[in-house]
Formats: C-alpha cells, sequence, structure tokens
C-alpha cells in the first residue's frame, strides 16, 4: 500500500476505535479504557490531522464536544440556547504559560489580565434555567448543542435550590457529582449484591443521573455544583469571580474556590496546593479550570469548535489507568495470611511503571468476577499499592481464565485454613518459609529494626541458603562472614556493612524491638504507647488483658492479641533468642533537660519539605526535649517554619502571613546548638 493510503487508513481506525469507546463511554455511563488512554487517543488523532489536514473531517471526535450520537437517549431532547463547550486540557507548567503568553499576544492593550483559578470537578455538566427564580429545566451537556431533559431527576438533588433567593430569570452550568463517601457506600452494597461495580464516581454519577426512576437518585445522594452563569454581563457582574459571588448569593451551590490571580507563577503555586489538597475533599476533582476573569474580554478571545480561548484546563496526574491481568501470585504474608497478587502489563501509574496490584482476597475476586486475560482498571490512592477496580468485561474475548482459590499454601504446600466467618486463607505451619520471610522483612524494616542494607532480597537468599531459619539467626550470621563473602554481589565490604549494621540494631530502643517482634496488630504507634507504659518486656509479658486494655490507645482487641503473643511457647523462645543477644527490652527513661536548656519553651514549629540531618519524627522530638511544641498547619499561632529542600505549600502560606519566622535546617541546627 502506498504511505498516503496506510495513513489514511490508520486514521480512519484510531476514528472509530475513539468513537466507539466515547459512544459507550456516553451511552451507557461506563468506560471501556480509562480517560487517559481515551485522551491519549484523542492527541494521537489530533495531531495526525494537523500533520495531513486532507484528512480532516467536520465530525472527527477532535472537533466534537462530548456525546457522538444522542439516538439511543430515553431523554427529551433540548437544544442549548448557547452551546456547551469542553475545555482545552493542559498537563504541566509550560503549557499554562503557553496559554498566558497566547491571551496575552491577542489582548495586547490589556495590561491588568487576572485570571480566576477553579476546581475541575469530575462529574457530569449540566445546564439548568431559572425563570423568576424558579427551577424550570434541567439540561446535560449532550454533543454541546442539544442536550437531555432531565428536570426530574435534578429535583431530587437536595442541594440544589427549586427557588432561588431572588426572582431572576438565569441560566447556570455545573457539575452533577457522587460524593466519595456516597460513592464507596454504593460500590460496596453493589459488590455484596453481585451487581458490577462503577470504575470511578464520575462514572457512578453519570449512570445515576441518567436513568429514569428518580427516587434512586435522593437514595445515593447525588450532588451538584455550579460554576458559570450564563450571559453575566446581564446581570451587573464585570468578572467571572464576581458571577460566582453572585450564584452563592442566590442560593445555588458552588465550591467556594475562585481565586483571582495574576500570572503562571501564582496560578501554578495555587494548582500545586490544590493538588494537595484536593486528597481531603469529599469529591473528585480531576484537575483545576483556569478562566480569564474579565467577562469583557471572552467575546474578544472567541472559541474553537469546541473550547473557548479564555480558559484552559489543567490535568492532574490520573489515578486510574487501565491495563491487562497476566496472572495471579499467591503470597504468604507474615501472619500467614495467603493473599492474592495480580501480575500485570506493564504501565505507568502516577509517575511510576506498575506491574503488580492487590486483589485483597478471593471474596473480592469473585465478587467482582476478575478473571486472567481480563482489561482491569487500577487504580492508586494516595500513597498506597496499586489496586485492581473491576474487570471490563465487555472486552472479553472467551479466553479468560477463572481464578482459583488455594487449597494448599503456595510455599510450603500445607493445607490451608479459613476462621469461621472469615474471607482470609492462612497456612497454618509456624515453620512455613514463606511466612518467616515476611517475619524477617518486617523485622528488618524501616519502623522495626531498621537494619541498612538488609533488604528482601538478601533475606530470600539467606533463607534459601540455609543460614537464617528464624529471627534470632540474624545474629549468629556473623559466624557465615567467610560464606557470604563468597556469595555474588556481596563482597567484602557489603558483608561488612551488613554485620555492623546487624550489631549496631542491638542498641535500638525497646519500643522498637516490640514492633519488630510482629505482634498482630501492633504498628509502631501502638508499639511506642505499650513501651512508654510498661517500661520493659517482662513486665509486658505478665500483663492480663484487663491491664493491657487500661494503656489508653489499646483497645480489646489489640489486647488480647498481645496476650494471647506473649503465651505462645515459640515467641517465649524468641524472646529469650533475642535478650540473649542483648537487643533493647527495657525502656530507656528520657532525660529531661533543665529547664534553663529548654530554649524553644513557648515556642511552636513546623517544618516543610524534605530535611537532611533529621527523619520527621527525629526532628519532632528535638524540638519536644527543648521544650518547643510542634503543630500541624501555618497558622498565626506558628513561631518558627523549618523549610528543606522542595518545600511546597507551607512555605507559601507563612509567607503570605508574615509573622512566621522561617528559617533553613541549619539555622535550625544552630539555635539549639547542633552546629556552631
Ligand atoms: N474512558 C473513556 O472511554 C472516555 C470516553 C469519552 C470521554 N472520556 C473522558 O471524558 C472527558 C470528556 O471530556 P470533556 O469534553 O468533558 O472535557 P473535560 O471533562 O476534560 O473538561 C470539560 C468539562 O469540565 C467540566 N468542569 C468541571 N469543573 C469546571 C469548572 N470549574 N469550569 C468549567 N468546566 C468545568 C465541565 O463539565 C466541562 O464540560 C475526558 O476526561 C475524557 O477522557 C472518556
Ligand atoms: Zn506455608
Amino acid at each position: 500500500m502506498e504511505r498516503r493510503n496506510i495513513v489514511e487508513k490508520y486514521i480512519k481506525e484510531l476514528r472509530e476505535k475513539i468513537k466507539k469507546y466515547s459512544d459507550y463511554y456516553y451511552t451507557n455511563n461506563e468506560s471501556l479504557i480509562s480517560d487517559v488512554e481515551f485522551d491519549k487517543l484523542l492527541v494521537e488523532l489530533k495531531e495526525l490531522e494537523e500533520k495531513y489536514p486532507e484528512y480532516k473531517e467536520k465530525n472527527s471526535p477532535t472537533e466534537i464536544v462530548g456525546a457522538t450520537s444522542l439516538k439511543e437517549t430515553k431523554f427529551q431532547k433540548v437544544a442549548h440556547k448557547k452551546p456547551m463547550l469542553s475545555l482545552s486540557n493542559s498537563y504541566n507548567e509550560g503549557d499554562i504559560s503557553d496559554f498566558i503568553e497566547r491571551v496575552k499576544k491577542l489582548l495586547p492593550e490589556e495590561k491588568n489580565l487576572a485570571y480566576a483559578l477553579e476546581l475541575k470537578l469530575d462529574g457530569l455538566s449540566l445546564s439548568i434555567q431559572y425563570e423568576e427564580g424558579k427551577l424550570v429545566r434541567a439540561v446535560t451537556r449532550g454533543d454541546g448543542t442539544v442536550g437531555e431533559d432531565v428536570t426530574e431527576n435534578i429535583l431530587e438533588i437536595e442541594s440544589i435550590p427549586k427557588i432561588l433567593k431572588e426572582k431572576v430569570s438565569i441560566e447556570i452550568r455545573g457539575e452533577v457529582v457522587l460524593p466519595l463517601s456516597k460513592f464507596e457506600e454504593l460500590n460496596k452494597k453493589r459488590m455484596e449484591n453481585g451487581e458490577e461495580v462503577f470504575a470511578n464516581p464520575r462514572n457512578a454519577a453519570a449512570g445515576t443521573l441518567r436513568q429514569l426512576d428518580s427516587s434512586i437518585i435522593k437514595e445515593r445522594g447525588l450532588d451538584a455544583y455550579f460554576y458559570f452563569l450564563v450571559d453575566a454581563q446581564n446581570y451587573g457582574v464585570k468578572t467571572h469571580s464576581e458571577s460566582i459571588e453572585y450564584l452563592a448569593k442566590l442560593g445555588i451551590k458552588t465550591t467556594g474556590v475562585c481565586e483571582v490571580l495574576k500570572n503562571s507563577s501564582e496560578l501554578i503555586s495555587r494548582i500545586e496546593y490544590w493538588g494537595e489538597k484536593r486528597e481531603s475533599l469529599d469529591y473528585e476533582t480531576d484537575g483545576m479550570v483556569i478562566k480569564v476573569d474579565n467577562i469583557e474580554l471572552w467575546d474578544k478571545l472567541g472559541n474553537t469548535t469546541k473550547s473557548p480561548r479564555w480558559a484552559i484546563a489543567f490535568k492532574f496526574p490520573a489515578k486510574q489507568v487501565t491495563t491487562k491481568i497476566l496472572g495471579v501470585t499467591w503470597q504468604v504474608g507474615r501472619t500467614g495470611k495467603v493473599t492474592p497478587v495480580a501480575e500485570l502489563e506493564e504501565v505507568e501509574l502516577s509517575g511510576s511503571r506498575v506491574k503488580r496490584a492487590s486483589l485483597h482476597n478471593y471474596q473480592e475476586i469473585e465478587r467482582k468476577d476478575i478473571r486472567i486475560g481480563d482489561s482491569v482498571f487500577i487504580e492508586k490512592a494516595a500513597e498506597i499499592i496499586p489496586q485492581v477496580v473491576k474487570a471490563v468485561k465487555e472486552l472479553r474475548d472467551g479466553n479468560e481464565i477463572i481464578i482459583k482459590e488455594p487449597t494448599h499454601c503456595p510455599i510450603c504446600n500445607t493445607k490451608v485454613e479459613r476462621e469461621e466467618g472469615q474471607v482470609d486463607i492462612r497456612c497454618p505451619n509456624i515453620s512455613c518459609p514463606g511466612k518467616i520471610e515476611g517475619e524477617l522483612i518486617y523485622f528488618v524494616s524501616r519502623d522495626a529494626m531498621n537494619i541498612a542494607g538488609f533488604g528482601s532480597k538478601i533475606v530470600e537468599n539467606m533463607l534459601r541458603l540455609g543460614f537464617i531459619k528464624n529471627i534470632v539467626d540474624i545474629y549468629e550470621l556473623k559466624n557465615h562472614r567467610e560464606e557470604l563473602e563468597k556469595l555474588e554481589k556481596m563482597g567484602k565490604k557489603s558483608v561488612d556493612n551488613l554485620l555492623t549494621a546487624i550489631e549496631n540494631s542491638k542498641t535500638r530502643e525497646y519500643s522498637k524491638v516490640l514492633c519488630a517482634l510482629g505482634i498482630p496488630f501492633v504498628g509502631k504507634t501502638s508499639a511506642k504507647l505499650l513501651a512508654d507504659s510498661s517500661g520493659n518486656i517482662d513486665k509486658l509479658m505478665s500483663m492480663s488483658v484487663e491491664e493491657l486494655m487500661e494503656i489508653e490507645g489499646i483497645g480489646d482487641k489489640m489486647a488480647q492479641a498481645i496476650f494471647d503473643f506473649f503465651r505462645d511457647e515459640e515467641k517465649k523462645k524468641l524472646i529469650e533468642g533475642l535478650k540473649a543477644h542483648g537487643l533493647t527490652f527495657i525502656q530507656e527513661r528520657k532525660e529531661e533537660l533543665p529547664a534553663e536548656e529548654k530554649v524553644f519553651t513557648g515556642k511552636t514549629f513546623l517544618f516543610t519539605g524534605t530535611l537532611q540531618n533529621f527523619t520527621r519524627n527525629e526532628i519532632k522530638e528535638e524540638i519536644e526535649k527543648l521544650g518547643g511544641k510542634n503543630l500541624s498547619a501555618v497558622s498565626k499561632n506558628l513561631d518558627y517554619l523549618i523549610v528543606g529542600e522542595k518545600a511546597g505549600s507551607k512555605l507559601k502560606k507563612a509567607q503570605e502571613l508574615g509573622t512566621v519566622k522561617i528559617i533553613t535546617e541549619e539555622e535550625f541546627m544552630k539555635i539549639c546548638g547542633k552546629k556552631s
């Protein structure tokens, strides 16, 4: 085939693929691929159409807003008085500066340009008309020109006023969303009922709004926020930000976030702030929207076929992508719990490459009907390992394999057990190498004994070679020095380092050792509580469940687990062994400094960014030791902000307040006498 024909064919196929996904998305309120992948296809098409304008097409998805066809709608179709457009997207700081430059170039005479910055809610857009203050009609965006009349359903959304505080005739636009708390509730219920879960809150919101039984809307708790007043200049406002204030005055719900900023660096800094802050909101945001604030300038800037030139969306990195499940590995953890892990076709997710994701337990696999070979949505919540959200059943070709729950431990082949009423299965073998490996990895980890250089690969090797059979053996490794040095990739230097790190760990404080023991439910915080209140391990081992429960922060479940742990003969042996090697089992009383040395008495502190000489806990302890108090946020009560590298929004806020003393880590060390 000729090159031209190949290109033409490719463009056509790409268009069809996008149309297929888009139709499915707008008709069924569900996605066959993630938005990231969808947007990538769209960008690719756009670039090809620009490079080969001869293949441009009027109704290409690059030129169309939203739904490609409203043919199948069950709702009455209504034409919009003013089209509902989309927004052009940006993904990085450069795109924002480009947008600002473009605006400036189109408006060379404007000296005082300002921009309104808003949250970009991830729901579905809606237009509502009020006549004389009464809600008369609500319409979805549809294809931008014609939408669906969903008035009856909208009346069930409690936060949308049916009557405004003033008798005005207006049209407003906003986003219908399902609050995150409601979304989780809904998906949990659906999973329990064996129904298909929604991939994300937006699909759930769209699926809820665009169905005919309006009573479900109230039940699921749909909500809506508004961000636009059509023809705002007719209501005596000059700027977009004023129009949002006006909406609020009429009793219309807005996000309350509409910040007026002057240039790209201000915008970027606030976008950074909201990028963190959005994690604590009860609705999903997929970015921020930047709008030229002065409404008079909008006509001068105009629109493209798809979006206005006076606004741009900044997209946050996606939390959700689609990929394929290649297989399932069953892992044995330190408690003996056997859990499934999905092996994935590698994808990028929030900046890192992902190959594995958690499947939680067999019940969840069954309820979500996830199979090997499935296309799946995976997702990363703040800092947690990726999870498999759902399988895309529409893309199955019949070769998918149903996942089976193991009857025997994948490591030691002992028959697994399930406790009455529990979902998890466990390997009951106390010497299961899988379990011991988990215990060892946990023992040497950061929050526990923190033995540097003792990674999971080394643990695995030591177990395989038989140098270690249990935790106590770690402290006997020095007897294998010569054999260790002969190992591949080890060498004398790294063996030295490892053995020194092991010796040094004997001085780790009592609470760290307690944490490292791996008592069920006891993490580093509760280990600290236990260490502080017991003073030494003999006392702790002798405490009754009731006595344990009297310790603040220790509940009945944990108290029982601690009690049982110390009654286990194997565990007693372990503690004896560790004692014999000289590990710390007594709480060292913190020496109180005399009052005159507490140089920070009455002062408050906060730190931000990465510090060079302290961990987060160390600096807090240092501050407290010297009589100071740690605060968790910048406020008028803050005396000092210690800034490390890459300081973020806290620094900005402190600078704005103007009352906070901002010091570097070096300066802090000088004040507390750590440096001359
Ligand atoms: N996964 C799929 O198969 C699939 C298929 C089609 C579309 N999609 C996704 O749907 C989206 C469709 O794009 P789109 O045209 O709706 O653009 P968009 O969602 O990226 O941006 C435009 C929309 O943002 C909304 N918005 C939220 N807050 C706003 C604010 N403060 N001011 C103005 N608008 C605000 C409005 O509803 C507006 O229509 C994309 O994210 C795309 O990935 C996915
Ligand atoms: Zn086992």
